[in-house]
């Protein structure tokens, strides 16, 4: 799942078909040429922040479900980097997907929606997708760091705003638009999700002039060409998951 086309261009390249999907949403799908480790790779374009991404992740699951049933959901994209954990042009993996504006402003502070009573404002990554992500990235030389990806629909744009978030999340790397999303709708239909973020700017005033989208994109493009033929084509991982085996694919991080 990405929010635009530049990055699907980026987390999946060669030949693809296009697959309609209802709402007007059309999926390209990867077939891999030669049978062996290479998945059945779907990319789907969904729009930006996390209620788009919910609703077009949804539309891609109900529609798997009555056809081949997907192992795996990732979102993916460029993002803001919390500064020092994640320069740019880093790929961050999340251990864990936090909604961080989804709860109440009150003169004593945020409250989540946990402390309100009610929902969820976190889906934590099974333990072995991240471990096995960074484990890759890592033998790759790539840089990268595992943290938490928070989901806003504000874009952060001042230096306040940066401090209020990492003191409330300070395991965030970064944050981005549709995470939560992805991982409410994949969470609905049983199936484990990913996020994967390259570092396009840091998270803090906004300079527009210092993003750097294109090299975001060639390191969320190197770092798919990598995790597609390692982790997401490792069904063993995947099932290991999907069957409850696996001791940390549960529990929500505060
Ligand atoms: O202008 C372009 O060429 C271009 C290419 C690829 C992507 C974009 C976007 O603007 C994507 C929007 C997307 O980016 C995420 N994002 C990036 N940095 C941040 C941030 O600091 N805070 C929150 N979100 C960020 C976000 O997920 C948006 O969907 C443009």
């Amino acid at each position: 799942m990405t929010a635009v086309a530049a990055e699907a261009d980026s987390v999946a390249t060669g030949p693809a078909v296009d697959v309609p999907l209802p709402g007007g949403f059309t999926l390209r799908r990867h077939v891999p040429a030669t049978a062996g480790r290479a998945p059945v790779v779907d990319v789907l374009v969904g729009g930006v922040g996390p209620a788009a991404a919910a609703v077009a992740t949804a539309t891609a699951l109900a529609h798997a479900t009555t056809h081949r049933p997907y192992g795996l959901v990732v979102s993916a994209g460029i993002a803001g980097g919390f500064r020092p954990l994640a320069p740019l042009g880093t790929v961050v993996v999340a251990d864990a997907v936090v909604q961080a504006d989804l709860g109440a402003r009150t003169a004593d502070g945020y409250l989540a929606v946990e402390e309100l009573g009610f929902g969820r404002s976190a889906h934590r990554v099974p333990e072995g997708l991240t471990r096995a992500a960074a484990e890759a990235l890592a033998h790759d030389g790539q840089p990268h760091v595992v943290g938490t990806v928070l989901t806003v629909s504000t874009v952060t744009g001042t230096a306040d705003r940066a401090a209020e978030l990492a003191e409330r999340h300070p395991g965030a790397a970064a944050e981005a638009m549709e995470g939560f999303g992805v991982a409410e709708a994949a969470a609905a239909y049983g199936v484990p999700v990913m996020e994967v973020r390259a570092v396009s700017n840091a998270v803090g005033p906004r300079d527009r002039a210092a993003w750097r989208i294109p090299e975001a994109l060639d390191a969320l493009r190197r770092a798919f060409g990598l995790l597609t033929h390692t982790v997401f084509a490792d069904s063993a991982v995947v099932d290991t998951v999907l069957a409850g085996t696996d001791p940390d694919s549960e529990g929500i991080p505060q």
